[in-house]
């Protein structure tokens, strides 16, 4: 496929697989050790486990250049990291007037959404579900049921992904398996982060 023509290509709606993508790339459970409520529980997987891929992402990759859009699919798995469900690392776009947008394919989960100010939220994704972020929210999606959540996402190729906050203080909340049901609670780490 010529990179600089139109694109269209088959999207199976049911299971959430695209056809012809420029890139794939995934996340392992060892990638995500900052990004966790409890680090040692990343640790602890590893060594039982071994280090296995907690999402994958299929992506059509354009110039970055203003008008261009980066558009693809993410595969979260199923599970938990000590109590913590599956969740993708989340991101600030360095873009602020870059939105994007999330249609739910399959399975069922949270984003949660916050912004510089501390302005925090969450969404129902799930089959189904089409989210519009503004440019200014950081997004992480996690997948709290069984099986796999799919979702197709689009964002403008100038938007550009900055991990450090993210990486350095986390999300406000955390989302948690706690007797078998998604309990959003408070990021210890965040509140630390803010008070220094
Ligand atoms: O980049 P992460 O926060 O790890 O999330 C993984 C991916 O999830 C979604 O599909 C986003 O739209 C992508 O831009 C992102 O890269
Ligand atoms: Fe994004």
């Amino acid at each position: 496929m010529n990179k600089n023509e139109f694109i269209s290509i088959k999207f199976d709606l049911v299971n959430g697989l695209i056809q012809w993508y420029t890139r794939k790339y995934h996340i392992k459970l060892s990638e995500l050790r900052d990004y966790a409520y409890d680090s040692n529980e990343v640790d602890k997987l590893i060594m039982e486990k071994g280090d296995y891929v907690i999402y994958e992402v299929y992506e059509i990759e354009r110039p970055v250049v203003e008008g261009e859009m980066i558009f693809g699919v993410t595969r979260i798995f199923p599970g938990v990291i000590g109590q913590e469900y599956n969740f993708t690392r989340g991101h600030y776009h360095v873009n602020k007037m870059a939105g994007e947008i999330y249609v739910g394919i399959k399975g069922c989960g949270l984003m949660l959404l916050q912004d510089l100010q501390g302005n925090f939220f969450t969404e129902v994704l799930e089959r189904g579900s089409l989210i519009y972020i503004p440019g200014k929210y950081a997004h992480r999606v996690v997948n709290t049921c069984d099986e796999d959540l799919v979702f197709l996402f689009a964002y403008p190729a100038i938007a550009g992904h900055d991990y450090e906050l993210i990486k350095k203080c986390g999300f406000k909340k955390v989302v948690l398996n706690i007797e078998g049901k998604p309990t959003i609670i408070d990021n210890p780490k965040y509140n630390k982060c803010k008070q220094s």
